[in-house]
């Protein structure tokens, strides 16, 4: 049985699948404060947010069992991401379930604006009948800039359209193509601050869109301009809006979001030039539903099948995916186990090279799982696919990648190199067709092994005799050997021995062992599992 919390007003029914679900136990417990959440929060598997609630570090810190923080919409900037992240916490999220009422939103405050309505009603309800004071500004064949043109942002720029309005949007990922299709003019920040007589922004707030629209920003505008936020509040600086409003430099505003939420009589709510609502773009009946349906068929996923489709911090992933990638999955964490097995010090570098067919591939979560491998010798189950890159990086390890589609003498190769100041180790390895994972290349030694869960490297003279030695000593000790492999540059040169065994060698075996003229070194590989 899996539990889940609900911890902001999100449609109940939208969350059917899961409270109908034997697996799964939901508490829906809405207007926690930080400390009541942190009491409780440690029984919890996964946790359900919209954007009310904080999810701080202690929170993350007492969320002894969390598996998932689920956000029943789009911005996860209540979350802290990156905390959930080092504590191998997955966070998802609901992209797109939102993004028509957002939108509708959005045309909602522009055309509010532009005609006043909002002013004109309160005016009507006082009494007045003033009619020339709301006089207000006609869409048609004005110019709408949009800041950040995703999902909402180009749903804003087409419902414009309808009304002829020219679009100039700015966003580093609406290539020209895109732009031509949508008969979107691509432009600067400068360039909408300049020509635009209406201006939406749809970027997430993050510390490059903070402040974007700014006091500089606001010098440039045409004193015409009206300006709407539905994003974040601090994607447009507050104070800059104020004194742009005041100042005359800009005409209007209308705003959703603010930086402080809720916003309670504040100079933003209060002020005349400026119309606001309390964080509606999403609130409605149909929105809601979609993002609560949308999380609760992921968690269960989640947790059923571990299908990640909308991972906020880790790579997509999938039954089918990792069905695809099975293979490679395994090998590369069996290699780094290896890899860190052999290397005797901590590595300050990883090279990762993918070499023939999977250099083709989206290899981030066979990457993951080296590092997993790696890091799992020391740090034991707390690493995970989510926190696997973040611990590598607080263990002071950099890691690069390489990918060469050019075969390398295999259709598929993947090589882990540790290094640090002293010397470094090269595994290799590879998926043979029919013939499953392998490693086959150990420094500069070919070999061709499968990897097993008890394991000897032995390095020693290439001379006759050794084996038989070998055999007699690990069968005194009651341990049968399950293959050997065996690697050499050179006939009576060195030469690299693997032993797969059926049982982990003791210290007392690998003594005697060692104690055979010719070895010059023994490693013991003991892998979680094998292949
Ligand atoms: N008011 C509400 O209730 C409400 C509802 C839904 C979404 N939102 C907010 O709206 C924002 C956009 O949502 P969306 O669904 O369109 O997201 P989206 O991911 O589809 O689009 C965001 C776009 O911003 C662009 N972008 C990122 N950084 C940028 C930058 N520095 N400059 C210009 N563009 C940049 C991205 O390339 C992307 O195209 C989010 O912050 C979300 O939280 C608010
Ligand atoms: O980012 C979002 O999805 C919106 O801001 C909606 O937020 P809400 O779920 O708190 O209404």
């Amino acid at each position: 049985m899996f539990k889940v919390i609900v911890v902001d007003p999100i449609s109940e029914e939208g969350l059917k699948s899961l409270t109908d679900h034997e697996q799964f136990e939901v508490d829906i417990n809405t207007g926690l404060s930080e400390s009541e959440l942190i009491n409780i929060i440690d029984s919890y598997d996964a946790l359900i947010v919209r954007s009310q609630t904080q999810i701080t570090p202690p929170i993350l810190d007492a969320a002894k069992n969390l598996r998932v923080v689920a956000r029943a919409g789009v911005g996860v900037d209540n979350i802290d991401i990156n905390y959930a992240t080092k504590q191998g916490i997955l966070v998802i999220n609901a992209p797109d379930g939102n993004t028509i009422s957002a939108t509708e939103h959005s045309m909602a405050m522009i055309l509010s604006m532009a005609r006043n309505i909002p002013e004109a009603h309160r005016s009507l309800q006082d009494g007045n009948w003033d009619r020339k004071k709301y006089r207000g500004t006609e869409l048609y064949k004005k110019t709408l800039g949009v800041i950040g043109a995703g999902r909402i942002g180009l749903g804003v720029a087409k419902r414009a359209q309808s009304f002829g309005m020219n679009i100039l949007a700015f966003d580093p990922y609406l290539s020209s193509d895109d732009a031509k299709r949508l008969e979107i003019t691509r432009a600067t920040v400068d360039e909408i601050a300049e020509q635009a007589d209406f201006i939406t922004v749809h970027t997430p707030l993050t510390p490059k869109t903070k402040g974007l629209v700014n006091e500089d920003f606001f010098n440039k505008a045409k004193p015409n301009l009206q300006i709407i936020n539905v994003a974040r509040g601090g994607i447009i600086d507050e104070d800059a809006l104020i004194k742009a409003l005041d100042e005359g430099k800009i005409e209007k505003a209308a705003l959703d979001v603010f930086t402080e939420e809720p916003a309670n009589n504040t100079p933003l709510t209060q002020h005349e030039k400026i119309i606001v609502t309390p964080h509606l773009g999403a609130s409605t009946i149909e929105a809601q539903e979609k993002v609560a349906v949308s999380v609760a068929n992921e968690i269960i996923d989640i947790f059923e099948n571990n299908n990640v489709l909308h991972a906020v911090n880790a790579p997509q992933m999938s039954g089918e995916v990792e069905e695809e990638l099975r293979p490679f999955v395994e090998l590369s964490r069996t290699t780094g186990e290896v890899g860190i097995q052999l290397f005797e010090k901590g590595p300050r570098e990883l090279k990762i090279k993918y070499h023939g067919e999977i250099a083709l591939d989206d290899t981030s979560l066979i990457t993951r799982q080296l590092v997993m491998g790696v890091l799992q010798q020391d740090l034991g189950d707390h690493v995970n696919l989510i926190n696997a890159l973040v611990l590598l990086n607080e263990q002071g390890v950099t890691y690069q990648i390489e990918k060469n589609s050019k075969k390398y003498g295999f259709s598929n190769y993947i090589e882990l190199e540790l290094v640090n100041k002293e010397h470094s180790i090269k595994i290799g390895s590879t998926v043979l067709n029919g013939y499953g994972p392998r490693i086959v290349r150990i420094n500069d030694y070919p070999v061709d092994f499968k990897p097993e869960k008890h394991m000897l490297l032995i390095h020693h003279n290439d001379q006759p005799g050794i084996v038989g030695k070998m055999g007699q000593i690990l069968g005194e000790h009651g341990i049968n050997i399950a293959s050997m492999h065996l690697g050499r540059h050179s006939i009576g040169g060195e030469a690299l021995m693997v032993l797969s065994i059926d049982d982990e060698a003791s210290e007392e075996t690998i003594a005697d062992l060692f104690a055979i003229e010719g070895f010059q070194s023994i490693n013991k590989v003991e892998l979680n599992q094998s292949l």
